[in-house]
């Protein structure tokens, strides 16, 4: 029976997919399965998810996964991984939602963040979450629906309701509404989680005015949060992982020691830099989060969040028509010596690191009669690139972080071309695994450590495989010219925000 039940299912719900995965204990992928979902935006500045969909999604692609991987009784536990800080309020009895999820890329929130600036209060909510105060974490989405939607906040009162992030509306949902947990790194991205206490903070609680008996607990990361209702998929399995998906790639990267570095490419674009056992306060707009909490050790993150980085890509897609799949921005970028004087700044949901502008709307300037759909596309692919020197030259002010490589991930890190073009705009070396998918990869080791697929860290570690390596060749003088366009271009974009 131990040798059988070698396989780890993992959940990966990201922001415009939801997928399965099957590895076995060699951390090779046996099966997957992906389901793209819809995107609402009812209004500018507004982006919902369906999570009843989603909840579909998650099921279908569960059980054609495990099927084609060789069946129920050869998996030993599942990870759950998931879009961060986008959150949902549902029905302890009937299951059913309140109101659509809030995905974390909605602005509806900014003016009452902006607010609370203006009152003075982000150095505490700072110093207390490691977070600032933006409507991208959760809590002031969390009060927007219990404030607008009739008898919410009652109910929430009443005990009737429970809130949660992703990971946890589909554990309760896999467990049949037997858990309402979360983990500590998603509750780390909250805005209502103490990181250095473990708690959820009762002055937090009161400032945006959110009921204790709505939120779920906290537990590590490697961890049996409950089984799956037998009903599911055959037989009741173990969920024995969980984690937000930044830091889920982190750990599929096995970024373990401090001073490793990984950027994931997804949606947006997330750098993570290990702090170790230290909760660095950063003075630089970085935020400071939970990385893990693995068998009693809990290590902290500085992090750079960027909102827009394959979401450009997608938006050349599905937006403008420019092109009909994402891997085709590759040759476009090649065919042209040079971008054109052409720069995208992609602030179509705001800006976050380190600029933190939530109203600032993208911008595409120097077109000229000589610019082309190939230029449009290489200057969203360059601007992933520019977004992310942005914030490395943040991790650079702070202690510990001088990095001298990155490890790469998520769906745009598939671009050679946009790989290359990072290692000349970072001047550092960039390394991309085999394994794309650390994501997926982070939550079953997750979960198998838990249930003794592997013993330790050190046996996650053996597994990364370098796949490529991307060494910077372009010369200063080019860099620097770049660099001062994209600089030009984003002073433009935040230009009438300043000056209100
Ligand atoms: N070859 C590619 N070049 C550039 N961008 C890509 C490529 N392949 C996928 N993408 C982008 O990567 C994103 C999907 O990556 P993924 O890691 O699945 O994201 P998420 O988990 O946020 O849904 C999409 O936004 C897509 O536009
Ligand atoms: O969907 P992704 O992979 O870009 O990740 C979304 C983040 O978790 C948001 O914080």
């Amino acid at each position: 029976m131990h040798n059988t039940r070698n396989h780890v299912l993992s959940i990966d719900q990201g922001t415009t997919s939801s997928r399965a995965i099957v590895f076995d204990d060699q951390a090779a992928e046996k099966a997957v399965f992906r389901k793209e979902f819809h995107q609402y935006y009812p209004t500018p500045g507004w982006v919902e998810h369906d999570v009843e969909e989603i909840w579909r999604d998650v099921v279908s692609v569960c059980k054609e996964t495990i099927y084609k991987a060789g069946g129920v009784d050869r998996i030993a536990s599942i990870g759950i991984t998931n879009q961060r800080e986008t959150i949902v309020v549902w029905d302890r009895i009937t299951h059913t939602t309140v109101y659509n999820a809030i995905v974390w890329q909605d602005r509806r929130t900014a003016e009452r963040c902006e607010a609370m600036k203006k009152e003075g209060l982000e150095p505490i909510v700072q110093q207390k979450t490691g977070l600032l105060l933006d409507p991208y974490f959760s809590a002031s989405k969390l009060a927007w629906i219990l404030d607008n939607v009739p008898n919410v906040r009652e109910r929430a009162e009443k005990g009737e309701l429970a809130a949660g992030t992703i990971d946890c509306f589909l554990l309760w949902k896999l467990t049949n509404g037997q858990v309402h947990a979360t983990d500590i790194t998603n509750a780390s991205r909250t805005l209502l989680f103490n990181i250095h206490e473990e708690e959820w903070d009762d002055d937090l609680l009161r400032l945006f005015n959110i009921p204790r008996a709505i939120l779920p607990k906290v537990h590590p990361n490697s961890h049996i949060y409950g089984e799956t209702h037998p009903t599911l998929f055959g037989r009741s399995i173990p969920i024995a992982g969980m984690a937000g998906d930044q830091q889920s790639a982190m750990i599929g990267q096995t970024c373990f020691k401090p001073g490793m570095v990984k950027s994931t490419y997804g949606t947006g674009c997330f750098m993570l830099l290990n702090t170790g056992d230290e909760a660095v306060n950063s003075e630089n707009r970085l935020l400071t989060t939970i990385a893990y909490q693995i068998n009693g050790v809990r290590h902290y993150a500085l992090e750079g969040s960027i909102f827009v980085a394959g979401a450009g890509i997608k938006w050349l897609r599905d937006g403008l028509g420019l092109i009909t799949y994402a891997a085709q921005t590759h040759d476009m970028a090649t065919r042209i010596p040079n971008n054109g004087g052409v720069y995208m700044v992609p602030a179509f949901v705001g800006m976050g690191a380190p600029y933190w502008m939530p109203d600032a709307k993208g911008m595409i300037c120097g077109l000229t009669l000589d610019s082309t759909a190939a230029h449009v596309a290489r200057a969203a692919l360059e601007s992933i690139a520019y977004q992310t020197y942005d914030l490395e030259n943040q991790f650079k002010k702070e202690a510990g972080g001088n990095t001298e490589t990155v490890r790469v991930d998520g769906g745009a890190a598939a671009n050679e071309w946009f790989c290359q073009f990072l290692a000349d705009i970072l001047d550092i070396k960039v390394e991309r695994p085999v394994q794309l998918e650390t994501t997926a990869l982070g939550a079953a080791f997750l979960a198998g450590l838990a249930t003794e697929v592997w013993p330790d860290l050190a046996a996650l570690e053996k597994t990364w495989k370098i796949g490529s390596v991307f060494e910077p060749k372009m010369k200063q003088p080019e860099r620097n010219q770049l660099l001062a366009g994209w600089k030009d271009a984003v002073a433009r974009t935040l230009l009438p925000h300043q000056a209100s």
